[in-house]
């Protein structure tokens, strides 16, 4: 093992400390504000909606509320489920009153790319369901422009017999480089929840009229759904370093 000088794990360790609790002060923020008696809530998926999760159940102990859960991945329907929070699906509950998810960077017209962590297709379900999507994020995910701060691309879910011409016609049609998703702790590249596979799309243009590349994208045939949430965010909570919460509308 190799080993980190202490120095520099205290410095590791302080800036993760900082990053996670500015994503639990945004999950606080925006669970105590939109989650009343009643509410149908999406929870999305990623490592800050384990803290609204964690706040849904405080809540629900403390204040006996009655709420309805939807899972909008693998993880989230776990993470319902370890909480022994309410769980209930779009069948059910085809309408939500609201649906807090993470995002990988917000742009300043709250445009979105999510799917960092490869949920995108029913995380962009359950959100096109609820009457708002509210974004939970540490200060990180916030910038001018989408690609300022998020470098790892726009995922993109695929029909995996489809993935090579897709990656070519979108180079073709776009510019910047199409990378298939490839697993970590498996093999071959990750399959998604629905059973398909992700194409990150990197060094993109920043200067994009996005809904016209979403619709160019979505009529690729293969594309199940992109990580480009457009005019679907409501607001915005980033967790800042200094404890408090910025909103963005
Ligand atoms: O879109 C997502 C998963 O598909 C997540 O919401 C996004 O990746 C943010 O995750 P985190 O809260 O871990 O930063």
């Amino acid at each position: 093992m190799k080993l980190v000088p202490l120095f520099m794990r205290s410095r590791l360790f302080a800036t993760m400390s900082a990053l996670d609790s500015a994503k639990k002060s945004a999950a606080i923020k925006a669970v105590d504000l939109h989650v009343q008696n009643n509410t149908v809530v999406g929870v999305g998926s990623g490592s800050t909606v384990v803290y609204a999760v964690e706040r849904l159940a405080e809540r629900v102990k403390s204040e006996k509320l009655n709420i309805q859960c939807i899972p909008t991945s693998f993880q989230a329907r776990q993470l319902i489920i370890q909480h022994r929070l309410p769980i209930t699906d779009l069948e059910v509950n085809p309408k939500l009153d609201v649906c807090i998810d993470g995002a990988d960077e917000v742009d300043c017209n709250l445009t979105l790319i999510k799917g960092g962590g490869g949920c995108l297709l029913q995380e962009k379900i359950v959100a096109s369901c609820s009457k708002e999507l509210i974004i939970i994020a540490d200060y990180t995910k916030n910038s001018q422009k989408l690609g300022d701060q998020y470098k790892k691309g726009i995922p993109i879910e695929v029909v995996p017999m489809a993935y090579v011409p897709i990656k070519t016609q979108i180079e073709n049609l776009f510019g910047g480089t199409v990378e298939l998703r490839m697993a970590k702790a498996k093999a071959g590249p990750v399959v998604t929840d629905n059973g398909n596979f992700i194409l990150d799309w990197k060094n993109f243009q920043q200067d994009y009229d996005w809904e016209d590349v979403n619709k160019k994208l979505s009529l690729i045939p293969g594309v199940v759904e992109t990580g480009l949430f457009i005019k679907i965010a409501k607001k915005a909570y980033f967790g800042l370093a200094d404890g408090s919460v910025k909103e963005q509308v």
